[in-house]
């Protein structure tokens, strides 16, 4: 079997041709993985030339992070319906190399779970897809390719683009901590996290960069950072401001007032709000959601002022999530923002009409729409309508199919630039028809994610406006005692709250109501998923920064994309691993890196059992206990990785194995009794070795660990830029190559 390897990170691209049959054609798998961090390296090196060690370990580390995330993003938009459909081949590479370690303190989610349930799966890999798809997409922009989502730039890259008049536009958010550019071609990128730059703003207006920043929300940091920016806007001109309040920007004029509505036909079932008043400023805890979004809100007030700059025209857009994280919201502030009306029809509502009904409500919806341009049309659960054509569980449902081809058909007559722009909302984007997301159909996917600390503080001083509050209330206490909760729980605990205050006869809210609605709603949420104590926080961030870091001061493992201990589907905590595209491409997997997967899988465990003791070790960890005999298990009888056995295939007869499939497994010898116990033997040993390893490297990186965990109680999410960024500061030693015991 012949396969290419593309190796990529910064301008240099090349390719390394590599042949091989067997599973255990180690060798050549090594020499490919270090040949691509050495030619990441050397790009790195040419394009910033950094001359000082850690700027070109930085390097290194980023063009690494760059070239795991190309293939993740390659991966998932060749690939995106993977789960649904019968090919589990790939999609157990995938999962292989996105190594999801979820760990609940309580109720452990079982390997097998993870396997096979569609969306915890999907969860990791649309994370994986929306934390790497930025500079994946540097790299496919290379190739003159966009795919949906912006892009991630490193903040050098950046610079370097606007000192090259390569940047057009850049919109920052409120906080200023975060921007999104847009460059000459159209193309978007991202950047988070941006460094305290005081010659940014200059830089930008040296360069006739056009500057945006979003409506600023009750932050506090965020004044300071608006007034840094008028002040020199009143210097070098150029530079508008978006004001939140009527109308919305200054600048140039938006279309002020709105197309007269037409009142649509009675038998239409969609309904239509003229003017739905919501603003950004009333999403919380979204910004990067919002910022993607802001650039379809400039495209509805100034359409022809967007064409004419050549950018790319946004047609439709999925915002996904969990349920109540607040995507309806956004959908609405988009159209407040812009000052159009907004359509709205929910899917459901179309799998419940006549037969041949849903294809004509399509087309009146879109036929008014088109006369009300600019405008939005919001389809709320897409997924009833979309879900995979010709897989219908009931034998296909003809009527639903008719609906969806409609709506590609509207999607693809949109002529040039029609002003209509098409948002919908879903929790299952794993289950979308692929038709809907080809480009020119819904081809930006922004995820809208359950929020963190700051986010349900944000979302907090929404639902807190115009309640009356008792002095000993403290919002960040809220925060801090409702990881978990969506922004639509938070509402629902602020109205209960209320409702306890009315019927105790008090007149203003105070910590003993809310305690109790807290409470209440927990009991609510805990049915579903798990509710996190505070005590426990910090024991699952230990757990998950174990993992993390084992798998970072491993030499050629995956790159870790997110960190988060939000507590989600039964899981305390997930880390994520960002597949790296040999691996994916190949399907091979070295006896290294399975050796590193088990280490890093013992990471968590061992975390805890370094802060806290043996003694108080949890069975959060069974999960990863569960994966790492599994592994050590197909290495032995599957992959012929031990010298004493052989490279002989053994029917371990390990009922069914939802990570490498049945197929891997037949064909088997059966086994003796003595090879059984001597299987048991090398499984031990393997065991054994990657937890010495793992328990040095986390010992000698206590530091590090201690860092990343008191990072993530703080913030329940990490970034891999955050993450890396630690690393840099912290790290101490890579972790020791495999050595026999
Ligand atoms: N980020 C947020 N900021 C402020 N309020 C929020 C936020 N998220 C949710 N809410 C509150 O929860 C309510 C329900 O949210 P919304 O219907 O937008 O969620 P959704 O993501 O569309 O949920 P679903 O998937 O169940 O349709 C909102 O009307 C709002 O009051
Ligand atoms: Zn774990």
């Amino acid at each position: 079997m012949a396969f290419l390897v593309s190796v990529s990170g910064g301008t240099a691209r090349s390719t390394v041709l590599r042949t091989s049959t067997k599973p255990n054609g180690i060798e050549g798998a090594k020499g490919v993985s270090r040949a691509s961090v050495k030619m990441s390296a050397e790009a790195g090196k040419t394009s910033f030339g950094f001359e000082n060690v850690r700027g070109r370990m930085m390097n290194l580390i980023e063009s690494k992070v760059a070239e795991t995330r190309a293939s993740a993003q390659a991966w998932t938009s060749e690939n995106g319906n993977v789960l649904s459909s019968d090919n589990a081949k790939v999609a157990t590479m995938a999962l292989l190399s996105a190594m999801v370690f979820s760990c609940a303190p309580v109720t452990p989610v079982l390997a097998a779970d993870t396997a096979t349930s569609p969306t915890i799966m999907q969860q990791s890999l649309q994370v994986a897809d929306k934390e790497t798809s930025a500079s994946a997409k540097t790299q496919l922009a290379d190739n003159g390719q966009q795919k949906n989502g912006p892009q991630r730039w490193r903040y050098s890259k950046f610079i370097d683009a606007v000192e090259h008049d390569q940047v057009e536009k850049v919109t920052f958010s409120a906080d200023g901590q975060r921007l999104l550019a847009v460059d000459v071609d159209g193309n978007r990128f991202r950047l988070d996290a941006l460094p305290n730059d005081p010659n940014l703003l200059k830089t930008l207006t040296e360069h006739k960069v056009d500057v945006t920043v979003l409506p600023q929300q009750e932050e506090n940091g965020a004044v300071s950072f608006l007034q840094s920016l008028i002040f020199p806007a009143i210097l070098f001109g150029g530079i508008f401001l978006l004001s939140r309040g009527q109308g919305g920007g200054g600048g140039m004029p938006g279309p002020g007032g709105m197309n007269p509505m037409e009142m649509g036909r009675s038998k239409a079932k969609f309904q239509l709000t003229p003017e739905t008043g919501v603003q950004f400023a009333d999403v919380a805890g979204c910004d990067g959601a919002k910022l993607e979004l802001q650039e379809v809100v400039t495209f509805l007030k100034e359409p022809d002022t967007f064409s004419e700059l050549g950018a790319k025209i946004p047609r439709g857009v999925i915002l996904e999530g969990p349920p109540g994280t607040g995507k309806t919201l956004l959908a609405r502030a988009v159209a407040g923002e812009a000052g159009v009306p907004f359509f709205s029809i929910s899917g459901s509502e179309f799998v419940e009409m006549f037969i041949g009904v849903g294809a004509s409500r399509v087309r009146d919806l879109f036929g008014q729409a088109k006369k009300n341009a600019p405008c939005i049309i919001f389809i709320d659960e897409i997924d009833a309508v979309g879900r995979q054509r010709g897989a219908g569980i009931a034998g296909g449902n003809d009527e639903r199919e008719q609906t969806l081809n409609q709506i590609l058909v509207e999607m693809d007559g949109f002529e040039g630039n029609n002003g209509v722009i098409v948002i919908a909302a879903t929790n299952r984007a794993d289950i979308l028809d692929q038709a809907l997301l080809r480009p020119g159909r819904f081809d930006r996917r922004i995820i809208v994610d359950l929020p963190d600390f700051k986010g349900r503080v944000n979302i907090l001083k929404v639902h807190c406006r115009g309640k009356p509050l008792g002095p000993d209330v403290d919002i960040e206490m809220i925060a801090r005692r409702t990881p978990g909760f969506s922004g639509a729980s938070l509402q629902n605990m602020m109205n209960e709250a209320a409702i306890y205050t009315a019927r105790r006869d008090k007149t203003e809210i105070s910590m003993e109501e809310i305690d109790d609605a807290i409470e209440r709603v927990t009991l609510g949420l805990e049915r579903k998923s798990q509710a996190m104590s505070e005590e426990n926080k910090e024991l699952v961030a230990y757990h998950e920064a174990g993992h993390a870091i084992v798998g970072a001061m491993t030499p050629d493992y995956d790159q870790v994309a997110k960190i988060t201990i939000i507590p989600r589907g039964g899981a305390g905590g997930v880390t994520f691993f960002a597949p790296n595209e040999d691996r994916v491409d190949s399907g091979l997997y070295s006896k290294q890196f399975l050796e590193s997967q088990l280490a890093v899988a013992l990471g968590g465990r061992l975390a805890e059992e370094i802060v806290y003791g043996e003694g108080d070790v949890t069975n959060g960890a069974s999960n990863d206990l569960q994966q790492v005999s599994r592994i050590a298990r197909q290495m032995i009888t599957q992959f012929g990785f031990s010298e004493e056995i052989g490279q002989m295939a053994l029917d371990d007869s390990d009922p069914g194995n939802p990570f490498l499939g049945r197929q891997m497994a037949q064909g088997g010898a059966p086994m003796s009794m003595s090879l059984r116990a001597q299987v048991d033997d090398e499984v031990r040993r393997l065991v054994k070795n990657a937890y010495q390893r793992a328990r040095t490297v986390l010992l000698e990186n206590r530091d590090l660990l201690d860092a990343t965990a008191k990072l993530l109680v703080e913030n329940e999410t990490m970034s891999s830029e955050e993450f890396q960024r630690l690393v840099a500061t912290y790290e101490k030693v890579e972790m020791m190559p495999y050595s026999p015991l």
